[in-house]
């Protein structure tokens, strides 16, 4: 039995682990599915190419209202396709052929993995296409699938997710978007601003639940205007009727037709496939890897990190967390300096219309933990640029501690949301307080973070 350095299972953020620092060690990556995990080729990537594709129909959607006069002519949406993937497919095999050819400590494993206990050498891993090998250190790094619904899983019929959505051979005139979180909200934008008919059907009262309420309420109500919002219902059931076009019942005895559904009901981590029983590692009860705050689970000198195990289903955390996990294999597994994942202040962004973002805690949540607040909610439309675009729906919500101006949280909605919030990312990281960070820097004038420094500035500190 081969006997290696390290195994990543997991090519996304993982992959970027086996740095030149690895060239001494011999090393296997495995990846069941396409080279470069779920950013690269079914995510943050190609979503936000298609976000951007919508950005522009929208934008000529909405350009008579400034005087300028402009027709949506057509979408080629096979065109969009390609454009998208005819970049991203090359990046994706060149990571593979970089891995297989170029790297010769490394074997790439394109098979899907499992533990199978240990040996005195290390952990003995089967693949499903015959590899077996034994790691004297395991990264787990195997990230997250799609939830599926009972209800649409057992009919039997034809349902789309990230992992398929991007590529549809045909655009469709009416899609059914299940499911009010990220996904959601940015695929509702991207297909309605292209032309489809998009109905959203959504469990609780409001879309993006998990965001401020502020931010929730607002943003249900613009998406409202623009798509068929069905809130507080379930699907029932998912037939398929004649014509190929499918049927959703919902709890409430209402129904959908569409051409496809989307369904977009959360993502769960892949942990429940590995096997993690035979090393005698653990998953809570949300299903992710059980680790302590350097990424070390209960088996000696098995790492992880990502969305198999991370509270935060972010790219960038699950890439701040290899880092970590980085440093930490090089440090050995008892080190006494060994890094930790920066949970403290992880900031997002929904790339939807108006896009959102988010950094802290919510305003319901500072009041839970009991913090005295002070809250100011300043208004797009209120500063320069937003009222010279005419804004009426974006806002700007800043959460701070009374007394000190500690800032707890900071709520955007609206154009370059998460380009706007990151002075606050900023200023949460190095404990730069309201006051301090409203007055003691330049904001230039009359650009989109005005809106920002209105808001520190109206805080009743
Ligand atoms: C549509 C969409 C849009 C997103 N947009 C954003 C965004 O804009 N910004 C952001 O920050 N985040 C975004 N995310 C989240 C982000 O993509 C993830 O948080 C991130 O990719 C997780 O990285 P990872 O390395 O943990 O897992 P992944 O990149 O998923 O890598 C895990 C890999 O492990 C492989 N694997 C799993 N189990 C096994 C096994 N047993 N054997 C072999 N291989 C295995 C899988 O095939 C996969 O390639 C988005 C996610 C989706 C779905
Ligand atoms: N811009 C970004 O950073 C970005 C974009 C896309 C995805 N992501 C990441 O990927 C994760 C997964 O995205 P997602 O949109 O699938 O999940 P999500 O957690 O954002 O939203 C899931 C939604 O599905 C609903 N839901 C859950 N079970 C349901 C059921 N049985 N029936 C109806 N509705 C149900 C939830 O109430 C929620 O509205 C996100 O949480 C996020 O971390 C990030």
């Amino acid at each position: 039995m081969t006997v290696v350095d390290l195994a990543v299972i997991g090519s996304g953020s993982g992959n970027s682990i086996v740095d030149p620092s690895f060239d001494d060690w011999s090393v296997v990556i495995a990846d069941e599915g396409t080279f470069g995990g779920t950013c690269l080729n079914v995510g943050c990537i190609p979503s936000k190419m298609f976000v951007y594709a919508g950005e522009v129909a929208a934008t000529i959607a909405e350009s008579s209202r400034y005087g300028v006069d402009s027709r949506l002519e057509g979408v080629r949406w096979r065109d969009i396709v390609t454009r998208v993937f005819g970049r991203i497919d090359p990046i994706s095999q060149g990571g593979l052929e970089y891995r297989e050819d170029r790297c010769d400590n490394v074997t790439v494993v394109r098979s899907h993995v499992r533990f199978d206990g240990r040996t005195d050498d290390g952990y003995r891993l089967v693949a499903d296409d015959g590899t077996e090998v034994v790691a004297r250190r395991v990264v787990i790094a195997a990230g997250s699938r799609p939830v599926i619904p009972p209800a649409i899983a057992e009919s039997g019929v034809r349902y789309h997710t990230n992992d398929d959505i991007m590529r549809l051979a045909q655009f469709p005139g009416r899609l059914v978007v299940v499911g009010g979180g990220y996904i959601a909200a940015e695929m509702a934008h991207v297909f309605g601003s292209l032309g489809s008919h998009v109905t959203m059907v959504v469990r609780g009262d409001h879309l993006l639940r998990a965001h401020d309420s502020d931010v929730a309420e607002r943003f249900t109500e613009i998406a409202r205007g623009r798509h068929d919002v069905r809130t507080g219902v379930e699907v029932s059931r998912v037939r398929l009727a004649d014509e190929g076009e499918v049927i959703v019942e919902l709890s409430d005895g209402s129904s959908v037709t569409g051409d496809a559904i989307l369904v977009a009901t959360g993502r769960q981590p892949n942990g429940d496939r590995l096997a993690l029983d035979t090393i005698g590692v653990g998953l809570d009860d949300a299903g992710r890897v059980e680790c302590d705050s350097h990424g070390r689970t209960a088996a000696e000198n098995v790492w992880t990190l990502g969305d198999v195990s991370s509270p935060y289903q972010l790219k960038h955390v699950a890439n701040a967390e290899a880092r970590v996990v980085q440093t930490n294999l090089h440090r050995g597994w008892d080190a006494d300096d060994l890094g930790t994942f920066p949970h403290d202040v992880v900031p997002s962004a929904v790339f939807t219309h108006p896009q959102i973002a988010a950094v802290g805690l919510t305003e319901a949540q500072a009041r839970e933990q009991g913090i005295d607040i002070t809250v100011k909610v300043q208004a797009y439309g209120d500063v320069a640029y937003g009222w010279a675009m005419e804004d009426t729906t974006g806002l700007c919500k800043v959460i701070a501690e009374r007394g000190t101006g500690r800032i707890v949280g900071c709520h955007i909605l609206g154009p370059q949301a998460p380009t706007v919030i990151q002075p606050v990312i900023q200023a949460m990281s190095f404990g730069l307080d309201a006051h301090t960070m409203a007055r003691g820097q330049y904001w230039i004038h009359p650009a989109m973070p005005e809106v920002l420094e209105n808001a520190l500035l109206g805080l009743d500190i």
